[in-house]
């Protein structure tokens, strides 16, 4: 397999480069904590190191060093398609590297043959009421997937050699990835479709098998699937999600006890659920208004939801400080095959006026859109309108991400993650100390 050699050629030089800087600059102080900070959802702290993508906040994601534009124009793409196969985002995020249009190719085939998914996967799904979240359908159907980790197998039965572990890892990864859009689309069926079940396709590739077994065969849909699913596959290691999964792979737990996780964190409303938040905040400007409203209109609108202290899905960032480039990338897509569409014309209008306002209202520290403001915009158009699966969508794609963070940390051998809690008054104590000691130095 292309990519276990690939990863396996790099392990030597990164084990390397990581030993080196424990060994050489162990004590080296990256940062202070703040009790700010500690009360403020440990923000801005540097937790840990991940070389799969980064956030830069005036600039956005970079996925191995490649902004969003240069992902989009470097991968290779389908014969049918005018967006990047996934297989080849995979490949670029597991390896470093940019894939050629054969090893591109090559992950969607490995994804092929792994895609089965046992029958007691669809009994649990079967088993759990109808109104149950799709999210939550979705994160249970990865645990129930966990009797097939091929490294809690190994474990079990005594690999013992922690520098192997990666290739069990990589294993699992690839085949949970593989089952990943017939698990989605089985879910989506499950739930609005009256359970109908439908083969993918072989001559198909990851994405657009997914819009396949939904029911949605426009040419223009299997490409928003492309871009959505490398918009989404990555945000760093730290956000909700990809910690998440990190903290319990970090307890040896499988790639699949990992990402149910990440799912879970995926699943709050102010990480991946804004995305139904906010088509759910779209439709109800426009009901309010029996149409898209007039700028003027909406300006009142918008000022009227502020002074009642309401939070505006889709807008604000735990990082980002400008517009978020997969927000963009994804209005670039609706323009150029859908500008009339009445829900896009109202996301863009909210978009013109309300950053200044938020500006204006002075509390929110990034005033701009993020990627959730416009994702269900474009699925709504193409007829899927059922909101509450939005995040399913995204952690279809995240696992992407979260799954090469855990084959990298056990590459690199990362250890049991384990901070350390305080009590009130330990730090007050320490606060205390600290005043005294001061004021012996006479500062
Ligand atoms: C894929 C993703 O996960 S992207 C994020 C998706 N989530 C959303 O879009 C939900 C809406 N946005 C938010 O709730 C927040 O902006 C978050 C969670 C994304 C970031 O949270 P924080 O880093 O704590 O935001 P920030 O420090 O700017 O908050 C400061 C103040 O602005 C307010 N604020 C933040 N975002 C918004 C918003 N979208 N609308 C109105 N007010 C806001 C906060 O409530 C806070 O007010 P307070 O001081 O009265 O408590
Ligand atoms: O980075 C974050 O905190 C949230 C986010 O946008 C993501 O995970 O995609």
């Amino acid at each position: 397999m292309n990519v276990k050699d690939r990863i396996r050629s790099k392990l030597p030089e990164w084990r390397e480069r990581t030993a080196r800087l424990v060994h050489d600059h162990g004590s080296f102080k990256v940062a202070d904590v703040t009790v700010e900070q500690i009360f403020g959802g440990i923000r801005g702290v540097p937790i840990q190191v991940s070389d799969i993508s980064y956030v830069d906040p005036m600039e956005g994601i970079r996925f191995r060093g490649y902004s969003i534009p240069e992902v989009l124009k470097l991968l290779p793409r389908p014969e049918t398609g005018q967006y990047p196969l996934v297989g080849g985002l995979y490949y670029l995020l597991m390896t470093g590297e940019v894939p050629t249009q054969e090893e591109a190719e090559d992950i969607e085939v490995e994804w092929k043959v792994r895609s089965n998914l046992p029958d007691h996967v669809f009994q649990v799904l079967k088993a759990m009421p109808r109104y149950t979240h799709p999210m939550t359908l979705f994160s249970q159907a990865i645990l129930a997937l966990q009797t097939e980790s091929i490294f809690a197998r190994r474990y079990y039965y005594g690999i013992h050699n922690k520098a192997d572990y990666w290739e069990a890892f990589l294993q699992d990864s690839l085949n949970l990835t593989a089952k990943l859009p017939v698990l989605a689309a089985n879910i989506y069926n499950l739930k609005y479709r009256d359970g109908i079940y439908v083969n993918p396709e072989p001559n198909r590739d990851w994405a657009s098998n997914f819009a396949h077994m939904i029911g949605k065969e426009e040419p223009d849909y299997a490409d928003l699937c492309r871009l959505f699913f490398v918009l989404h596959s990555d945000h760093e290691g730290a956000n909700v999600s990809a910690h998440a999964s990190h903290l319990v792979g970090s307890a040896l737990a499988d790639v699949y006890l990992s990402c149910s996780a990440g799912m879970n964190g995926l699943a709050g409303p102010l990480h991946g659920l804004a995305n139904q938040e906010c088509l759910r905040w779209l439709l109800k400007i426009r009901e309010h208004f029996g149409r898209v409203p007039r700028r003027d209109e909406l300006q009142v609108y918008l000022e009227s939801a502020l002074g009642k202290n309401e939070i505006i899905p889709g807008y604000g960032h735990a990082v980002l400080r400008v517009t978020d480039p997969r927000f963009t990338a994804q209005a670039e897509f609706a323009q150029r095959f859908m500008p009339e569409d009445e829900i896009f014309r109202l996301a863009m209008l909210v978009f013109d006026i309300l950053p200044s306002l938020l500006i204006q209202q002075g509390k929110v520290k990034n005033p701009y859109p993020n990627v959730d403001a416009i994702n269900g915009t474009l699925q709504y158009h193409y007829g899927v309108k059922e909101f509450d699966f939005y995040t399913v969508l995204f952690g279809l794609s995240r696992i992407l991400g979260l799954t090469t963070h855990i084959t990298w940390s056990r590459i690199l051998g990362k250890p049991i993650e384990r901070p350390k809690s305080l009590t009130t008054k330990i730090l007050e104590e320490m606060i205390d100390r600290e005043a005294v000691n001061l004021a012996k130095e006479g500062k």
